[in-house]
C-alpha cells in the first residue's frame, strides 16, 4: 500500500497552473494514483476564445488523461475549475468561489509563473512574485491546510556556480520591488533592469528568486517546502514515455533540428545537460506534499530536482542522440535533412548562422516569391535565433546542486512508494529517454502518424538529391567565373580536362583490344 496515495485520498487540493505542462502530468498523476481524493481546485483564466470548461475538457480528452479515465471515471466531476487571473488583485475570484477554496483546501501546489524569459520586469514581478504573496495570504486563512508546495527553478540562483538547498537572498527585498512597480513607469523599469537583475540573465530567474524569498518571508505558521526542478523535459515513463505538448526548453529545439531549420548552435558539447523528466518532478512533487504535511518539518525545505550530479549527461551526447534518432524517426515535411553542429566561439557561430540559417531561408523565401506565395522562412529563422540566443546562457555552462533534502526524502519512503513514486534520476537511461523524447515531440507534440515515417524517409532523400544537386551547381559556377578571371585557374582546368580525355581514351583503346 502505497503511503503518499493514501494519503492524498479524501483531501482537497489547490493547483494552479493546472493547465501547463507540468501541473497537467502532476493532476494526470493524482488522479491516477489517488482516485478517491475529494475535489481539485485549478485556477484557471479563460483563453485563446476558450471558456474555462472548454478549455478543462480538453485537457481530460487529452492522450495524456487515458489511463485516468480507466481508474477514475468520474473524474469530470472531483475537478473543479475556478475562474481566477493571478495578475488580477485577488486572482478575480467570486466570493463564493474563495469561500470554498479557503474553507476546504487541505493542499496546495503552487506551479503558475510565465515561463518567459524576455517578460518585461513589471509583468515577471506580478506573477512570479506578487501572486506568489497572495496565494501565501489565502494559503493563511485556510484552516484545513497541511501543506503548501512552491514550485521554483534550480536556475533561479543560477548566477552562482554550486547551489545548496538554501534561499539565496537577493540584494533588494521583494516588497520594496512589488512597491515600485507600482508607481514607477515602463520606460524607467525597463532602464533599471539591468541593473536588478545583476549577473542573472534574464527577468525569469531574477523573479523566480524574488518568489523564494518572499515564499520564506510570509511563511507564518504555513508549513511550506519548494521544489527546484532544472530543465523539465518530457515524460520518462509516466503514463507513457515521451509526453509532451509545449516547445519549452530543450523541445523547441529538437523540433527545430529535426525540421531541418536548425543546422548549429553555439553550445558547450561537455557542459551538464540538466535536463529532469517532467514525471519525477511530479513523483518528487507528491512526496514532498505528503512529507511535509505528515512529518511537519521545523523550517522550510528546498528540494533540488536535477540530474546532473546523481547521473550526468551532457550537451554533445544529447544532440548525438537526438540527430541519431531522426534518422530512424524522421519528422515530416522537413525543410531541410536534420544535420545539426555545436559551435563554440562568436565567430564561427555568426559564419554559421550567415551561411546554414540565413542563406538557405533567404534563397527559400525568394523561391517562394518567384512561385507567388509569401516569403516566411526568414521571420521564422529570425525568432529561431532569437530563441538560440535565450538559451545560450544555460547550454555554455555548468552548475552543481546538492540533493541533500531529495536523497533524505527517498530515503523516507517506504519501497512501495519509492516504486509509484520514483524520484531516483539514477535508474533513467539517457539514451532510451532521448529517443522517446524525440519519438513523444512527433506524436504528441507535432501529431505527427508514425504510418508517414517511409514518405518522411523520401522526403529527406529529395532533400539530399536536391543538396548535391546545388553544392555541384554552386561549384560550377564559381569555377566558370574563376577561370574567367585566372590564368592559373585555366591552366589547371585544361590539365584536368586533358587528363580525363587521355585516361578515357586509353580506357576505350583497351576494352576495344580486349573485344
Ligand atoms: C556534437 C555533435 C552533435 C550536435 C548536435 C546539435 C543539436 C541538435 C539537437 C538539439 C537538441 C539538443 C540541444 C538542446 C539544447 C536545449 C537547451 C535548453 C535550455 C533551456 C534552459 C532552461 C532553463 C530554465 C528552465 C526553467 O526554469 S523555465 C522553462 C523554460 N522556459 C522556456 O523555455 C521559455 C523560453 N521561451 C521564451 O522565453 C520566448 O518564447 C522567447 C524565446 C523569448 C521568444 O519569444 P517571442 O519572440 O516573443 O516569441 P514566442 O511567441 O514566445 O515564440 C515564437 C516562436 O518561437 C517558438 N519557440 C518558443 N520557445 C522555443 C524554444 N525553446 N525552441 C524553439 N522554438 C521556440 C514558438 O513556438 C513560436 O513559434 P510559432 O508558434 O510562432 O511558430
Ligand atoms: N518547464 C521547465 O523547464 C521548468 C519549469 N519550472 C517551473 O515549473 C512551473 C510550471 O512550469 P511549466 O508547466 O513548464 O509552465 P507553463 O508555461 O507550461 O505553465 C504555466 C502555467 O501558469 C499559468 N498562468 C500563467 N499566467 C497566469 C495567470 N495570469 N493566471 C492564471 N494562471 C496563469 C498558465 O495558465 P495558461 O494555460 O492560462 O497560460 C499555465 O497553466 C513554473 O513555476 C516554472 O517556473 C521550473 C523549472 C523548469
Amino acid at each position: 500500500m502505497s503511503m503518499i496515495a493514501d494519503f492524498y485520498g479524501g483531501k482537497s487540493i489547490l493547483i494552479t497552473g493546472a493547465t501547463g505542462f507540468l501541473g497537467k502530468v502532476l493532476m494526470e498523476k493524482l488522479f491516477r494514483t489517488s482516485p478517491d481524493l475529494r475535489v481539485i481546485y485549478i485556477l484557471v483564466r479563460p483563453k485563446a476564445g476558450q471558456t474555462l470548461q472548454q478549455r478543462v475538457f480538453q485537457i481530460l480528452n487529452s492522450k495524456l488523461f487515458e489511463k485516468v479515465k480507466e481508474v477514475c471515471p468520474n473524474v469530470h466531476e472531483k475537478i473543479r475549475a475556478i475562474s481566477a487571473d493571478l495578475n488580477q488583485n485577488d486572482f478575480a475570484i467570486s466570493m463564493q468561489d474563495m469561500q470554498e477554496l479557503l474553507s476546504y483546501t487541505d493542499i496546495i501546489f503552487h506551479c503558475a509563473a510565465t515561463v518567459r524569459f524576455d517578460d518585461h520586469l513589471r509583468h515577471a514581478v506580478q506573477l512570479n512574485v506578487t501572486a506568489t504573496q497572495q496565494l501565501l495570504l489565502m494559503a493563511s486563512q485556510m484552516p484545513n491546510l497541511k501543506a503548501f508546495i512552491h514550485i521554483s527553478t534550480a536556475f533561479s540562483n543560477c548566477n552562482l556556480k554550486h547551489i545548496d538547498e538554501v534561499i539565496y537572498p537577493c540584494p533588494v527585498e521583494p516588497k520594496k520591488i512589488i512597491d515600485s512597480m507600482e508607481w514607477l513607469d515602463d520606460a524607467i523599469i525597463d532602464e533599471i533592469t539591468p541593473k536588478l537583475i545583476g549577473d542573472r540573465p534574464n527577468t525569469y530567474t531574477y523573479t523566480k528568486a524574488l518568489g523564494e524569498m518572499v515564499v520564506q518571508q510570509e511563511s507564518g505558521k504555513l508549513n511550506l517546502a519548494i521544489i527546484r526542478p532544472s530543465i523539465v523535459g518530457a515524460t520518462w515513463q509516466e503514463p507513457f514515455p515521451g509526453w509532451v505538448d509545449n516547445v519549452n526548453g530543450p523541445t523547441g529545439l529538437i523540433v527545430a533540428a529535426g525540421k531541418g531549420f536548425l543546422r548549429s548552435i553555439r553550445a558547450t558539447p561537455m557542459a551538464v545537460a540538466d535536463l529532469i523528466p517532467a514525471d519525477i518532478v511530479v513523483n518528487l512533487t507528491l512526496a514532498v506534499g505528503w512529507y511535509t504535511a505528515v512529518h511537519r518539518p521545523k523550517s522550510t525545505l528546498i528540494y533540488h530536482c536535477t540530474s546532473g550530479n546523481l547521473n550526468p549527461c551532457n550537451w554533445g551526447k544529447m544532440g548525438i542522440q537526438v540527430l541519431a534518432t531522426f534518422e530512424k524517426i524522421p519528422l515530416e515535411r522537413a525543410f531541410r535533412r536534420p544535420k545539426a553542429d555545436f559551435t563554440t566561439n562568436n565567430v564561427t557561430t555568426q559564419y554559421w548562422n550567415a551561411v546554414s540559417h540565413r542563406a538557405p531561408a533567404i534563397i527559400y523565401d525568394f523561391y517562394l516569391r518567384l512561385t507567388g506565395r509569401k516569403p516566411r522562412m526568414t521571420k521564422l529563422m529570425n525568432r529561431l535565433l532569437r530563441t538560440l540566443s535565450m538559451l545560450e546562457y544555460f547550454i555554455n555552462r555548468s552548475w552543481e546542486w546538492s540533493t541533500y533534502n531529495t536523497e533524505m526524502l527517498m530515503s523516507k519512503l517506504s519501497p512501495e512508494d519509492q516504486r509509484v513514486f520514483n524520484f531516483d534520476v539514477r535508474q533513467l537511461n539517457w539514451l532510451e529517454y532521448i529517443e522517446n523524447y524525440v519519438l513523444g515531440v512527433k506524436k504528441y507534440l507535432l501529431k505527427e502518424d508514425m504510418a508517414g515515417i517511409p514518405e518522411a524517409k523520401q522526403h529527406l532523400k529529395r532533400l539530399r538529391n536536391i543538396h548535391y544537386l546545388f553544392n555541384t551547381a554552386l561549384f560550377l559556377i564559381a569555377w566558370r567565373l574563376l577561370i574567367a578571371r585566372s590564368q592559373v585557374a585555366r591552366n589547371v582546368w585544361f590539365f584536368i580536362v586533358s587528363f580525363c580525355y587521355k585516361f578515357l581514351s586509353y580506357f576505350r583503346a583497351s576494352s576495344t583490344l580486349k573485344v
